[in-house]
């Protein structure tokens, strides 16, 4: 460790192609991200863990370099820009397709991958859980973050243990209109729902303690919040989000944290973006997308944390307990695709306007005429 006793946690993600059509990706992205990443071990990063959900590539870093480091972002993108070559050669689907701008800018942030970094005093000892969604947007997370740090019915913590009783602070941010705003859980609770209901527009950002134990400006949860959509300035898939959450001693305990999941709550994207469907938790072995490109799918991957090591991961939802969620989720899955074409399955027409069917849209719209 170099300045101080901080670290930080960078998780970014891209789609940059895959197979069978949307579904997942071939092992050898993994490896070339593992390879490249050997190579910096040591010196840019401390330790890394590579993953997947569906067809978005996730990459686990630890390092001390602060959140939008120039460096760690061109390592990702190196590692983007490599497996979106090996995409093409072998013909995948959606070859480099996240990768909007095709030269590094000096932050992955507006070239379309997604990132949630957050930079932290290492506590003593200190657990993490990292999601990743499949099919999904970026405020799918704002159901479970409410659940997790504002809502006694998930978390008891928040009633029973004095240094979560004073609460914690959300960071809500406008999507639409890129502003943020701050409101603080329990007393302004009313007035957080009332914003993060609307999914579609804002998302919970980060979540910051209020116990004087820890410093008030070191989040305790983090989520991507860039829109694919805006970025590419078309429809070129979904935002897939990824999250990194800390856990226990003040914060949520582990199984606060995941009990946030246990209801398939129902998330914006599926289908080619157009769908709303419940979020199915699941195991690694099971993160590709199937039956009508999903259900939108979530992995939890739970590490233990060292100043210069990553214990893990731990792949949470691969546990009979959430077998149940599961099943509902394909029941309510089940239900939901009877109502085919027509809302609340298929998303708002404001919705459909970030989609491939903008342009018929626009031109059905100029065929209406005037009723006199
Ligand atoms: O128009 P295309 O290229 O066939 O793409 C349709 C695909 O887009 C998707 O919405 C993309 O999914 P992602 O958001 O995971 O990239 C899939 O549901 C669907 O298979
Ligand atoms: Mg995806």
């Amino acid at each position: 460790m170099t300045s101080s006793e901080k670290i930080t946690i960078s998780v970014l993600k891209a789609d940059i192609g895959s197979l069978v059509g949307n579904s997942t990706i071939p092992e050898i992205f993994e490896e070339t991200a593992s390879d490249i990443l050997d190579r910096y071990k040591g010196e840019k990063i401390f330790d890394y863990f590579v993953s997947h959900v569906g067809d978005d590539l996730n990459l686990i870093l630890l390092h001390n370099k602060g959140e939008n480091n120039r460096e760690i972002h061109e390592i990702a993108f190196e590692i983007f820009k490599k497996n979106s070559e090996i995409a093409k050669e072998m013909n995948l689907y959606g070859a480099g397709g996240d990768l909007i701008k095709k030269e590094f800018t000096g932050s992955l942030i507006g070239m379309g991958p997604g990132v949630a970094e957050m930079e932290f005093t290492l506590r003593s000892p200190e657990s993490i859980i990292v999601f990743a969604a499949d099919k999904t947007e970026s405020g799918a997370f704002n159901y479970p973050l409410f659940q997790m740090f504002a809502n006694p019915f998930n978390t008891p913590g928040l009633v029973i243990d004095p240094d979560m009783r004073p609460g914690f602070r959300f960071e809500v941010w406008d999507l639409y209109n890129h502003k943020r705003i701050y409101l603080n859980s329990p007393e302004e609770i009313y007035d957080l729902l009332l914003l993060v209901g609307t999914s579609e527009r804002f998302a919970i950002k980060r979540v910051y303690p209020r116990s004087d134990k820890y410093p008030k400006d070191e989040p305790v949860a983090v989520s991507s919040t860039e829109r694919l959509y805006e970025e590419a300035g078309k429809y070129a898939g979904k935002d897939d989000p990824v999250m990194i959450v800390r856990a226990q001693k003040g914060f949520p305990a582990v199984g606060e944290i995941l009990e946030a999941f246990s209801f398939p709550y129902m998330v914006n994207g599926w289908m080619r973006g157009s769908y709303w469907g419940p979020l199915l938790p699941v195991s690694l072995k099971n993160a590709r997308a199937t039956r009508f490109d999903g259900p939108p799918r979530v992995i939890a991957l739970g590490f233990q944390v060292k100043k210069d090591k990553l214990y893990g991961p731990e792949d949470m939802f691969d546990d009979p307990a959430f077998d149940y969620t599961r099943n509902k989720a394909l029941e309510i899955a089940d239900y939901i695709r009877r109502h085919g074409p027509f809302e609340p399955h298929r998303v708002s027409y404001e919705d459909l306007l970030t989609t491939t069917a903008k342009p018929i849209l626009d031109k059905l719209i100029q065929r209406f005429e005037d009723i006199k």
